[in-house]
């Protein structure tokens, strides 16, 4: 069977990073994808605002929300404190499997749980099933017209406390017009919008912050 584009990133990062070495695992992916193959990992320059905002926050319990081949997994994960955990929902069974494997290469599948599944099943399952009080911090970077119910979904059932970060990817392109307009208008959040470019590429992209006031 011909090898899906998500093989071939991973079989790049294993024969060209260093095992337990999240940062080489990191800049492996982005070397393939700049110069090889386009893929929708949140890359070098709007993962720099990623580490900025996580060095703030200082996270112990995060919530990742579109692994795909689990490059955001890792560049999270390699800034964690030792206590800390991430859970990363994926819903394509394909893009959960690489990102197992891309997670145990880089050595940081003790801070990474993958659930498999969809959103929407998950986060009410998140309290009970996967022992989550409440989230520091949530990455939003799978389907952009679930980030909406997604986030009200987070609100329900109490994942949220004063001062959780929500940070959301791509609100400029493909974009996220119905999460923006909600957020900015809902004054138990406080937002701030971090310009930057679609990975590997020169369009204009953006994420956005948004904090908890609870
Ligand atoms: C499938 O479209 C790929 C694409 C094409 C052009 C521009 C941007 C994107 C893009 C970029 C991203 O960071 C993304 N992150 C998460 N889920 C996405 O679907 C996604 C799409
Ligand atoms: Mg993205």
């Amino acid at each position: 069977m011909a090898q899906s584009k998500e093989e071939r990133i991973l079989n790049f990062v294993l024969q060209n990073a260093v095992r337990g070495d999240p940062q080489s695992v990191v800049d492996t992916i982005d070397k393939y994808c700049s110069q090889k193959e386009w893929a929708m990992n949140v890359g070098a320059e709007k993962g720099l605002i990623l580490d900025k905002i996580l060095e703030e926050t200082k996270p112990s319990v995060l919530l990742e929300l579109g692994t795909y081949c689990g490059y955001s997994a890792v560049r999270i994960a390699r800034l964690l404190k030792p206590s800390a955990r991430l859970l990363t929902i994926e819903f394509n069974p394909d893009f959960a499997a690489i990102a197992r494997q891309m997670i145990e290469f880089a050595g940081v599948q003790d801070k990474v749980k993958i659930v498999e599944g969809s959103s929407e099943t998950i986060i009410p399952q998140l309290k009970k099933k996967h022992e989550v009080d409440t989230l520091d911090f949530v990455f939003l970077d799978h389907w952009k017209d679930r980030y909406l119910p997604d986030t009200i979904l987070l609100l329900d059932q109490g994942l949220l406390r004063k001062g959780s970060v929500i940070l959301a990817d791509n609100v400029i392109f493909p974009g996220a017009p119905e999460f923006i307009k909600y957020i900015r208008n809902n004054n138990r959040f406080e937002c701030t919008n971090y310009p930057s470019y679609v990975e590997y590429m020169k369009v204009k992209d953006a994420m956005e912050k948004a904090v908890f006031v609870g």
